[in-house]
C-alpha cells in the first residue's frame, strides 16, 4: 500500500516538474517575442537581423532599447551642427535600427583607395582590416587605383564583396599623386561608378581599420574633423589664406578642419565634391598656385560652403599614438610611415 501511495507521488512529482518546465518555456518565449526579456530579445534579433539582406519589412522586426530623451548618449562634445548635420561617435547611434534601414534599401558600398609608387605596401593591411571591420554584411566593393597591379598582392574578400584593381599612369610629384585622385574618381564615377555602387568612401592608403565602421557613417555627404583640430579656433585651422587660391578660406570663416584622408557619401554628391576639388586645382595650377595642404584644402573649401550631412568624430582618422578623453574607440588609424622613404 505504502510502496503504491509512494509511486503515485513519484510520478506526481514528474509530471510537476515537466509541467514546471514547459510553463516556464512558454513564458520565456512570450517574452522574448513582446520584447520583455533582454536575453531572449538579444537572442532572436541576432538570429533575424545579423549580416542578412532583406528587402521585405513584414519578415522580420527588430528589439532595441527604447531611446529615452533624458539621457543624451554624449555630453562631452557636440553631436549635431548648427545646421542640423549628427556628429558621428560611437555610441549615439543603434546599429540594429540603421542596419535595418541600410539592408531594406539592399544599399551598395565602394571604397577607394590610391596605392602609387611605394604607397602598394600598405594596400594589404588595409583590405585584410576592412573585411574584418568595415560594413559587415553589406554589398561592398574596394576599387584600388594604381600604377603597378602587380605590386598588390592578391587578397580574397568575403561573398558579397569584390576587389577591384585598376591601373592608372603615376605622378612624378607625390602632390600631384594625392591631388589627382579627384579627377580620378570623378571621372571613375562618370564612367563606372555611378550605376555600380550607392555610396562612395575615399579613402587614404596609409590606413587601417582597427574597430567596426558601419553604416553609421553613410549619408549625402560626410568628412571627418581631423584629430589635430578638434578644439582650435577657426583662425588656426591651416585653410589655404591666399585670397587669390580658390581654395581661399578668410580667417573669420570655417566650421571645422576637415581631414584630406577620408570622404565620402553618395557616388552623385561625391561626383560634386571631386568635380569641383579638381576644378579648383586646376584653376590654381593654370595661376601657379598650389593651396597649402592640396586636397584637403580644397576639400575644406568645399566643405565650408556645401556643409556635409554628416560628420564624423576623429575616431574615424586617429593617429597611431596619442589618446584622447572625447575618442573612446579608434575606428580607423593612420599607420606609422618615414615619410622621406614613402614619398621618395
Ligand atoms: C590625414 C591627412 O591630413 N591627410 C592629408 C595629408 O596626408 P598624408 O600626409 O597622410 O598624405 P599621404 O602621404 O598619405 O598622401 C595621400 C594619399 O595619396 C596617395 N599617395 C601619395 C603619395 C604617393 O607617392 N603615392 C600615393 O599613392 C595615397 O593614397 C596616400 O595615402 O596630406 C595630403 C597632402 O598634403 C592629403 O591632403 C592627405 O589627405
Ligand atoms: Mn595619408
Amino acid at each position: 500500500m505504502l510502496s503504491r501511495k509512494g509511486n503515485i507521488i513519484g510520478k506526481a512529482k514528474k509530471w510537476i516538474i515537466l509541467i514546471s518546465f514547459f510553463i516556464l518555456f512558454s513564458f520565456t518565449w512570450y517574452l522574448s517575442k513582446e520584447g520583455k526579456c533582454k536575453l531572449f530579445t538579444a537572442y532572436s534579433s541576432w538570429t533575424c537581423c545579423s549580416h542578412k539582406i532583406y528587402n521585405d519589412v513584414s519578415s522580420y522586426r527588430i528589439v532595441y532599447d527604447q531611446p529615452n530623451p533624458f539621457r543624451p548618449p554624449k555630453t562631452s562634445f557636440m553631436v549635431l551642427t548648427p545646421w542640423l548635420a549628427p556628429i558621428i561617435f560611437d555610441g549615439i547611434y543603434d546599429l540594429k535600427i540603421l542596419n535595418a534601414q541600410f539592408h531594406q534599401r539592399d544599399v551598395r558600398i565602394g571604397l577607394t583607395v590610391f596605392a602609387v609608387r611605394k604607397y602598394n605596401i600598405f594596400v594589404k593591411s588595409l583590405i585584410e582590416t576592412a573585411e574584418k571591420f568595415f560594413m559587415a554584411g553589406h554589398k561592398v566593393n574596394y576599387y584600388v587605383f594604381t600604377d603597378d597591379v602587380s605590386a598588390i598582392p592578391k587578397i580574397t574578400v568575403k561573398e558579397g564583396r569584390s576587389l577591384v584593381i585598376l591601373k592608372i599612369s603615376g605622378y612624378e610629384r607625390w602632390q600631384d599623386i594625392t591631388m589627382r585622385h579627384m579627377q580620378l574618381i570623378r571621372d571613375y564615377i562618370d564612367k563606372k561608378l555611378i550605376t555600380e555602387v550607392d555610396y562612395l568612401a575615399c579613402l587614404d592608403a596609409d590606413m587601417k581599420f582597427t574597430d567596426d565602421v558601419e553604416v553609421e557613417i553613410l549619408g549625402d555627404l560626410f568628412g571627418v574633423i581631423h584629430h589635430g583640430y578638434i578644439g582650435k579656433l577657426r583662425e588656426q585651422f591651416t585653410n589655404e589664406r591666399r585670397n587669390d587660391s580658390e581654395a581661399y578660406i578668410p580667417v573669420d570663416e570655417g566650421d571645422f578642419y576637415y581631414t584630406g584622408c577620408f570622404f565620402g557619401g553618395s557616388v552623385t554628391e561625391v561626383y560634386k565634391l571631386t568635380n569641383f576639388c579638381h576644378n579648383a586645382m586646376m584653376a590654381d595650377k593654370a595661376k601657379n598656385i598650389e593651396a597649402i595642404w592640396h586636397d584637403e584644402s580644397y576639400l575644406n573649401k568645399y566643405f565650408l560652403y556645401h556643409k556635409p550631412t554628416k560628420l564624423l568624430s576623429p575616431e574615424y582618422a586617429w593617429n597611431y599614438y596619442g589618446s584622447s578623453d572625447v575618442v573612446k574607440r579608434k575606428k580607423i588609424i593612420h599607420v606609422h610611415k618615414d615619410y622621406k622613404v614613402i614619398r621618395d
